[in-house]
């Protein structure tokens, strides 16, 4: 395998899904922390001028948090097994991200305390829902036993887990509104190389 390096802030943010799925494969790569006081300096030497991006072999810049995502995914074999598997993974993913970047774009840069409050319960009813919603149908459809396509951990799990831990840490109540998430978190947690990830990571606000 080249090496990677991941460029990111010191946050869960869009970066979390692939030091995940790095830490689920037990594959090593360079986790490289950039502090906000750092990222005015730095930010030219990002291909879109934005974080995160990968670097494979000191010498290839990718984008795009998803993309990054799926080649890391590809690379450590938690794509899905087949091309379907693959389609499936994918489309669970875009289903979580829709809610994902709505929020990003819409509740949390609203800057009044209260305000921001309100949108974001106001969001947990309507586009969170239905994104949860959307999400259960499709692992319904293509998974089994707490994973969400086929029969074995694939990125998509990791994104549900990331996503559902972002939201049960604060909204406990949720696993019995969403019983097939909290399935597949559950599982995600029960896997021991993300367990000691998820226990030894920096904490940080998001
Ligand atoms: N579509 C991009 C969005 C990247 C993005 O919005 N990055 C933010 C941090 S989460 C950023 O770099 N902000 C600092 C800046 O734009 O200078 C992705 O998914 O990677």
């Amino acid at each position: 395998m080249p090496s990677h390096k991941l460029n990111y802030f010191n946050l869960r943010g869009r970066g979390e899904i692939i030091r995940l799925i790095f830490a689920a494969a037990g594959a090593e790569f360079t986790d490289n922390r950039i502090e906000f006081d750092q990222w005015p300096a730095l930010k030219a030497d990002a291909p879109l001028g934005q974080l995160p991006y990968l670097t494979i072999d000191d010498s290839t810049h990718i984008p795009q948090s998803m993309a990054i995502a799926r080649y890391v995914a590809r690379e450590t074999g938690l794509a899905g097994k087949n091309n379907l598997q693959q389609a499936q993974a994918d489309a669970i993913v875009d289903t979580i991200m829709e809610p994902v970047n709505y929020y990003w774009s819409n509740i949390f840069k609203i800057q009044d305390a209260n305000e921001k409050a309100e949108a974001f319960k106001a969001f947990l009813v309507d586009q969170g829902a239905k994104g949860a919603k959307n999400v259960e149908k499709l692992i319904g459809l293509y998974g089994s036993n707490g994973y969400s396509v086929g029969d074995s951990l694939t990125w998509a799990d990791l994104a549900v887990y990331d996503v559902a831990s972002a939201l049960l840490s604060k909204h406990p109540e949720f696993s019995d509104k969403f019983p097939v998430l909290a399935a597949v978190y559950k599982n995600v947690l029960a896997n021991e190389k993300l367990a000691n990830y998820v226990k030894n990571r920096p904490e940080t606000p998001f």
